[in-house]
């Protein structure tokens, strides 16, 4: 076993599993990146740790200073435990809808937090422009400003997309996956492109998000909602542009809850609802890729961050959502 100098080198380098039940529905094999396994327990630390090395090679902030952003829960936690390793302070801005265990676990980790109502991005209120207008107020502080910052995009292009490639032996047919800021999604794509521009890249898209119809039809527009955290994009960010983009899923909650269930009863895998919508996607891209096809994709966060609400019938129950069979 290796032994690592500091906290920041456990980010990355994941392992690859190859799940049983998804790949036996599609009569393919399917494998996920367990991201869960970074220290952060999400993808997010991968983006987190690439922003603020890239800020302070940029020179934009200096020992002591303050990171700023605007997020769901998961680069907030990220960021904090970066900024932690590295002496930093961090003020995070997050809708008050999100995860009381994301909210805990940033409060634990000692960031500042400012919860903001839900509101459209066109307001001035919605958490990402509440952050940039924090940092702009704030002496030696950074806003890390991760929907078009693409040192988010390039931790993907650099290190997920390479794991997955040299993990894979180079034996892939197609790769999925959900977009909250892009970075994963047209990280990964862009990095395994540039290996085989064979490889199918699919976007798996929640319910409430528009980009289904942007790559279907070349216009933003969404239908619907989904319960799930972290997902759901509205707009091209500046992460998302020149995504390599060949076909699209839309996924409901219920086909993700569907996977979360599964994995937890079948493969002892306990996951946030983006893991789950993902791996429904991968199913369906490997349907349509063909039986033997090898898919792969991103297994975002612990399930154990929504224990009040995934794993709460009674949450379940009042979002409308059908509690997964258990036998
Ligand atoms: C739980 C979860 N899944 C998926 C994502 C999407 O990742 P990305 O921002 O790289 O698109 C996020 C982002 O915050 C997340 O928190």
């Amino acid at each position: 076993m290796q032994v690592t100098q500091d906290t920041l080198a456990l980010i990355g380098n994941t392992p690859l599993v190859r799940l049983k039940g998804p790949s036996e529905a599609a009569g393919a094999e399917i494998f996920a990146k367990c991201e869960f396994t970074n220290p952060g327990a999400s993808v997010k630390d991968r983006a987190a740790l690439f922003i603020v090395e890239d800020a302070e090679a940029r020179g934009l902030i200096r020992p002591g200073g303050t990171i700023v952003e605007g997020t769901a829960g998961n680069t907030g936690i990220g960021l904090a435990l970066v900024a932690n390793a590295k002496g930093y302070r961090t003020i995070i801005v997050m809708p008050e809808t999100q995860s009381r265990e994301k909210m805990d676990t940033l409060r634990a980790l000692g960031a500042e937090l400012v919860l903001v109502p839900a509101a459209p991005y066109a307001s001035p209120c919605h958490f990402v422009h509440t952050s940039r207008r924090i940092a702009e107020e704030t002496e030696n502080a950074i806003w890390a400003n991760q929907f078009d910052n693409v040192a988010n995009r390039r931790a993907h292009i650099v290190g997920t997309a390479e794991e997955i490639w040299e993990q894979m032996d180079g034996r892939i047919d197609g790769f999925t996956c959900a977009v909250g800021t892009g970075g994963t999604f047209a990280g990964v794509g862009l990095g395994l492109k540039q290996k085989d521009e064979r490889i199918t890249i699919a976007l798996s898209d929640p319910f409430g998000a528009a980009l289904y119809e942007y790559y279907a039809c070349g216009e933003l527009k969404s239908e619907g909602s989904s319960v799930a955290e972290g997902i759901g994009q509205g707009r091209i960010t500046a992460n998302l542009e020149g995504a390599p983009v060949d076909t699209q899923f839309r996924i409901s909650d219920e086909d993700g809850l569907h996977w979360v269930r599964r994995l937890l009863d079948e493969e002892g895998l306990c996951l946030g609802l983006s893991s789950g919508i993902n791996v429904a996607g991968a199913v369906q891209l490997a349907r349509k890729l063909g039986p033997g096809s090898r898919v792969a994709t991103i297994l975002c966060d612990t399930g154990f961050r929504y224990l009040s609400t995934l794993y709460n019938p009674e949450w379940l129950e009042a979002k409308g959502l059908p509690l997964p069979e258990r036998d």
